[in-house]
């Protein structure tokens, strides 16, 4: 259950993971795209995650069409107002979207630059004058290797003070982070934040190396921190945030089963660990659902449910002037 006295948050939401599918079709026919379907029903298997996937990488197969349609900018733009609309629909007070520009940008051989001025310019039209707040974490794409990123980066740079962090997404096993070392020094240079992706498809000493050697203050899925007591003592006693994603985590086969998943035992450890979605769109779920099915389905009281909203709170890299204020707003 949501506790709607505490701000609504989702930390963990790819906004090129959420291109819903009428958009899909509708910017398939705007740019000529040969598309597998010509209507929503023959399209859904081939944009979302309707079997659990056999492994990480099969999941994010399923991601593509939702950006291979993405013709020019203006389509960049569209995906990031829709993104905010989604948003808003979840009744969330904050969220922080992700995205990976060079795989927007790729198959229209777009600017990877010019799309992140499409997606800030989209959310800051899509803010203005509502009540939701919404913050920009740029992804290095790590499936594309070490030059790419270093490419996906400079166009992030060139737009810091419109992002608050750095990601570091894709294929884990295939490119660890060891390879991104220099990357992340430029992005603390930037004085950005640094959230990875770690401990999903590879084990703990992922997510030791991305805290170590990257930086990263929390770690996105981190699922495999539970097979490593002293990690989970540093973990909580540095206060490493933990972005759980409990749908996506089966639907990627890292997790068997949600009465398995460990986020109840890293929020009984005193970790701060909260509940977002990962790729709504091609997941087929929403924030909603996993508070309200998945959360209690692992095991998490309605107390862990408050903890972990709190947590959101806490470790969202906002000033603490503004979770004071979002606190304030949702008390009165
Ligand atoms: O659950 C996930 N684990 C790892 N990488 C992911 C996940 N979801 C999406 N992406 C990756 O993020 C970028 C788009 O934002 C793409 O690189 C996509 O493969
Ligand atoms: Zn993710």
């Amino acid at each position: 259950m949501i506790n709607n006295n505490l701000p609504l948050l989702d930390l963990h939401r790819h906004l090129d993971g959420n291109v819903r599918a009428t958009t899909i079709l509708e910017l398939g026919q705007q740019f000529n795209m040969p598309l597998p379907a010509t209507d929503i029903e023959g399209l859904i298997p081939h944009v979302r995650v309707l079997d659990n996937a056999p492994n990480l990488m099969a999941f994010l197969a399923k991601l593509d069409w939702g950006v291979k349609v993405l013709g020019d900018y203006d389509a960049c733009r569209r995906i990031a107002i829709e993104n905010v609309e989604d948003a808003i629909a979840q009744n969330m007070d904050y969220t922080e979207l992700r995205f990976s520009p060079y795989y927007m940008a790729q198959t229209h051989d777009l600017h990877a630059q010019g799309v992140v001025e499409a997606v800030v310019d989209g959310i800051k039209s899509a803010t203005h004058n509502t009540d939701i707040k919404v913050n920009l974490i740029g992804i290095m794409s790590r499936t594309f290797g070490v030059d790419k990123c270093q490419y996906e980066l400079d166009s992030l740079l060139a737009c810091k003070n419109d992002l608050v962090a750095i990601d570091l997404a894709g294929d884990e096993l295939g490119y660890p982070g060891a390879l991104f070392v220099d990357h992340f020094k430029q992005v603390r240079d930037a004085y950005l934040g640094a959230t990875i992706h770690a401990g999903e498809a590879e084990g703990a000493k992922s997510i030791w190396q991305a805290i170590n050697e990257l930086g990263a203050t929390r770690i996105g899925h981190g699922v495999k921190a539970i097979e490593d007591p002293k990690l989970m003592d540093y973990l909580r006693d540095n206060r490493i945030g933990i972005e759980s994603c409990l749908t996506s985590n089966i639907q990627t086969s890292t997790v068997a089963e949600l009465t398995t998943h460990p986020l109840k035992r890293f929020l009984d450890h005193g970790i701060l660990a909260c509940i977002n979605t990962d790729d709504p769109a091609v997941q087929g779920i929403e924030l909603d659902n996993e508070y309200v099915v998945a959360a209690p389905e692992a095991g998490l009281s309605t107390q862990d449910m408050e903890q972990a909203q709190r947590n959101a709170l806490e470790i969202a890299f906002l000033s603490d002037s503004d979770k004071k204020a979002l606190l304030a707003k949702k008390a009165s």
